[in-house]
């Protein structure tokens, strides 16, 4: 496997999941926070999973796969306990779509990686399916590192990177400040609103 990483962006994609155990668990919480629309077949449900389903975060058809409930979907996941009920899905899966196979990955073209989020900050590792417990221990390890505080300084990188995109200030000066935010100092929210506005003064001041 070497695989290509890529960010995808699932607003409003139909994902359709088969089987609804503790791997399709694992996988649809990740998912469900990229706003696209879930659709799960399975005959029975994990209880997270059921509990999800009465906060109505995805549909839910209780039934055994069928090649139809895949049709039009832009990402299909083969989750069930059944490598062979996982490899049909994958042969009948859109020629267009991404497929993840929990039995047997080369099957499909697209794998889960293990996922740090801070906000706007995104990291994620994989092994190509070397060890996906390593992956997840350099997952624990980094977010030791990339604390809750990310969140907001990426939020205040964002917009100061905005602020500075705008202003006539010249190449050079908007590449010396980009290179200034990241100071270590600038973790710290009294900071960062100081480095805010000192950023406005010196944009104001070229008006
Ligand atoms: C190829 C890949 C395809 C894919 O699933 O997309 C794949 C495949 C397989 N995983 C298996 C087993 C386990 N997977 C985990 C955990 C995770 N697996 C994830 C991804 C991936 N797993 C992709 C490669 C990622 C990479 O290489 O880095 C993570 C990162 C993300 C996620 O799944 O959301 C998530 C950690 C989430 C986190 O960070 O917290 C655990 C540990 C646990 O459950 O705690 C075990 C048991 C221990 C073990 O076996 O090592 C098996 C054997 C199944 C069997 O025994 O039949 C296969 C099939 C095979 O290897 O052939
Ligand atoms: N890729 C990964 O990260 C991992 C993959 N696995 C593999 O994933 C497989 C699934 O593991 P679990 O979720 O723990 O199993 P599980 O037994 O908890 O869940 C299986 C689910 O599939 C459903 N199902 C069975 N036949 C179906 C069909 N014909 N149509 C629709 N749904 C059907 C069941 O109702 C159940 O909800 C395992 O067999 C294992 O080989 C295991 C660990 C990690």
């Amino acid at each position: 496997m070497n695989a290509f990483p890529i960010m995808l962006n699932l607003l409003n994609k139909k994902v359709v999941t088969v089987g609804g155990g503790n791997v399709a668990r694992r996988k649809l919480q990740t998912l469900l926070k990229y706003d696209a629309s879930i659709h799960v077949i399975s005959p029975e449900l994990h209880p997270d999973l059921k509990r999800l389903h009465e906060a109505k975060q995805f549909t839910w058809v209780p039934k055994h796969f069928e090649p139809e409930d895949i049709q039009d979907a832009f990402m299909v996941i083969a989750a069930t306990n059944d490598a062979e009920v996982n490899a049909q899905v994958a042969a009948l899966a859109p020629e267009q779509a991404l497929i993840n196979v929990a039995t047997q990955p080369e099957q499909g073209n697209a794998f889960f990686t293990s996922h740090l989020k801070r906000g706007r900050l995104s990291i994620s590792i994989s092994t190509n399916g070397a060890s996906p417990l390593l992956a997840k221990k350099i997952k624990d390890e980094l977010s030791r590192v990339y604390d809750d505080r990310y969140e907001d300084y990426l939020d205040f990188l964002y917009e100061c990177r905005r602020l500075l995109k705008t202003s006539d200030l010249t190449q050079e000066e908007k590449q010396r400040l980009l290179y200034d935010l990241l100071a270590s100092n600038l973790l710290e929210p009294s900071e960062q609103c100081q480095m805010k506005q000192t950023l406005q003064n010196l944009i104001s001041k070229e008006h």
